[in-house]
């Protein structure tokens, strides 16, 4: 398959296991949030104040459809980038799409320190992460060629089993 993509809520570790993965299959990494970044000229947390969630949504899908034009990527989404059924289609059809899972205990544990997720500004953060779980759990299921468990798994084992699952697949 033409592209391996990592999908998963804020604090999966999709940005940090896609980086290893690349390097360790010497493929160019990109990370679609700071794809949008880079194109916007401005941080996440600019573009959710003045352009809103919706306003990054489009800026999130144009990222997305344009980097599934390429080959042999290893692509971390942002946690959202599946709630849009032209991103799901999109991802669906340039590659194997990887879903790795973390609890929400997890989530708020590695989310807490960073201040660069705008959803997660409100007075009770691990509440948003269990609300939107609940959302796009089956949206991440629902284009999952595998699913791996990340909770209390080092990156380094994490990136091991992806590449065991993928190895097991059969060419689709
Ligand atoms: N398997 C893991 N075990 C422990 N810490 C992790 C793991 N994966 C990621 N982290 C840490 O959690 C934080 C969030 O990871 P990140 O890759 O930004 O997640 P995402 O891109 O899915 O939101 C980072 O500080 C990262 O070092
Ligand atoms: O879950 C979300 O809606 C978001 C997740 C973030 O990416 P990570 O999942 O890499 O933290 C980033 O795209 C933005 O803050 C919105
Ligand atoms: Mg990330």
């Amino acid at each position: 398959m033409r592209n391996l993509i990592l999908v998963g809520p804020m604090g999966a570790g999709k940005s940090t296991i896609g980086r290893l993965l690349a390097k360790e299959l010497r493929l160019p990494f990109k990370d679609s949030d700071k794809e949008i970044e880079q194109r916007t000229g401005a941080d996440i947390p600019w573009i959710f104040d003045v352009e809103g969630e919706q306003g990054f949504r489009e800026r999130e899908q144009a990222v997305i459809c344009s980097l599934c034009e390429s080959d042999g990527l290893v692509l971390a989404t942002g946690g959202g980038a599946v709630l849009r059924p032209q991103n799901r289609e999109a991802l669906r059809n340039c590659g194997r799409v990887v879903y790795l899972h973390a609890s929400v205990e997890q989530q708020i544990d590695r989310t807490a320190r960073d201040r660069n997720r705008p959803l997660l500004r409100a007075p009770n953060p691990g509440q948003v992460l269990a609300d939107l779980l609940a959302i796009r759990d089956p949206l991440y299921r629902e284009i999952a060629d595998v699913i791996i468990e990340t909770d209390e798994r080092p990156p380094r084992m994490v990136v091991q089993e992806i590449l065991e699952r993928l190895e097991a697949l059969t060419p689709r």
